[in-house]
């Protein structure tokens, strides 16, 4: 994979006070520790000065998050494993349970943990093009954790994402449009940031903490069943890491994405 260049993420508040969370972390922004680590600073930040709204996007031209970097999870050391895996329970926590708005401009590819940071906020528009969305883990044999599926089904009817889940269904921009996967498309990225504009611009007219209080109801659920199950969800999460199975299917992925990516 390509060498860093710059900051992983890029937060910045535009003239109408909405922070623009930018993840930049080529080629394909696979959440590694320390994106995720940025990428929770950010929201403290977005939290801490009170911004009312914030939107998150991707620099790459046609990669939203290609999901959890798979050399995390590939013969790990398990204490930096371990605080990976805490450290993105934190960033689902404070995206999914934040009182600001949050808005996603998808503007590519969003598999996996791509797709659970963009469902994670309030309002999806993605770009149109040949991108796919969704959560394909079964797909590589692997069980996406309870919050994982709680958060879909936060966001289409549960028998979609039994179904989805289930087959490991990436959907495309009209699929997931026809769905509600997604609220809105957009023909680019630009187009994109100024649909979650308009929609943020949706609540000028509501008190602020009306809406607050009645997305942390009804996100409750999901939260405080994470937050009353964390030791068990890590615990789980190593024991997978563990697995010599796993870890061999995790080699033979790796291998594909290599040869897919020469190709
Ligand atoms: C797989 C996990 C298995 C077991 C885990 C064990 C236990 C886990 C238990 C519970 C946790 C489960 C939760 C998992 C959630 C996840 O998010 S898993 C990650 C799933 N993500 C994917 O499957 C996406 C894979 N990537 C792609 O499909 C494509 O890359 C994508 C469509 C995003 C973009 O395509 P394109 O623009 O053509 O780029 P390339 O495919 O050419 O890729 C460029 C380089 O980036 C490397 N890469 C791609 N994705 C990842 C990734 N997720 N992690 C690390 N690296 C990635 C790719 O290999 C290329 O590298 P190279 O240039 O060859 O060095």
């Amino acid at each position: 994979m390509a060498a860093q260049a710059g900051p992983l993420v890029d937060l910045s508040i535009d003239n109408d006070g909405i922070a623009i969370l930018t993840m930049n972390r080529p080629p394909v922004n696979s959440l590694n520790l320390e994106l995720l680590e940025e990428i929770g600073k950010s929201l403290d930040e977005v939290a801490k000065n009170k911004t009312k709204s914030m939107i998150l996007t991707s620099s790459s031209p046609s990669v939203f998050s290609a999901g959890l970097d798979i050399m995390e999870m590939y013969k790990p050391d398990l204490k930096r494993a371990e605080i990976f895996w805490t450290t993105l329970q934190d960033v689902w926590i404070k995206l999914f349970g934040s009182s600001y708005i949050t808005a996603a401009a998808i503007n590519g590819h969003a598999p996996a943990g791509g797709c659970l940071l963009s469902m994670s906020c309030e309002y999806r528009v993605m770009v149109e093009g040949k991108y796919t969305i969704g959560l394909n883990e079964t797909a590589l044999g692997i069980v996406a954790p309870t919050w994982f599926m709680d958060t879909m089904c936060h966001t289409i009817p549960i028998r979609q994402a039994e179904y989805a889940l289930t087959t490991a269904r990436m959907f495309t921009v009209d699929e997931a449009l026809q769905v509600g996967l997604i609220d809105e498309s957009a023909s680019d990225k630009a187009d994109a940031i100024d649909k979650c504009k308009k929609f943020i611009r949706k609540f000028d007219k509501i008190p602020s903490l009306a809406r607050a209080v009645t997305k942390q109801k009804i996100r409750e659920g999901p939260l405080v069943r994470l937050q009353k199950n964390r030791q068990q969800d890590t615990a789980e999460f190593l024991g997978f890491l563990k697995n010599p199975k796993i870890q061999q299917s995790l080699e033979m992925y790796i291998q594909s994405l290599k040869q897919k990516a020469a190709k």
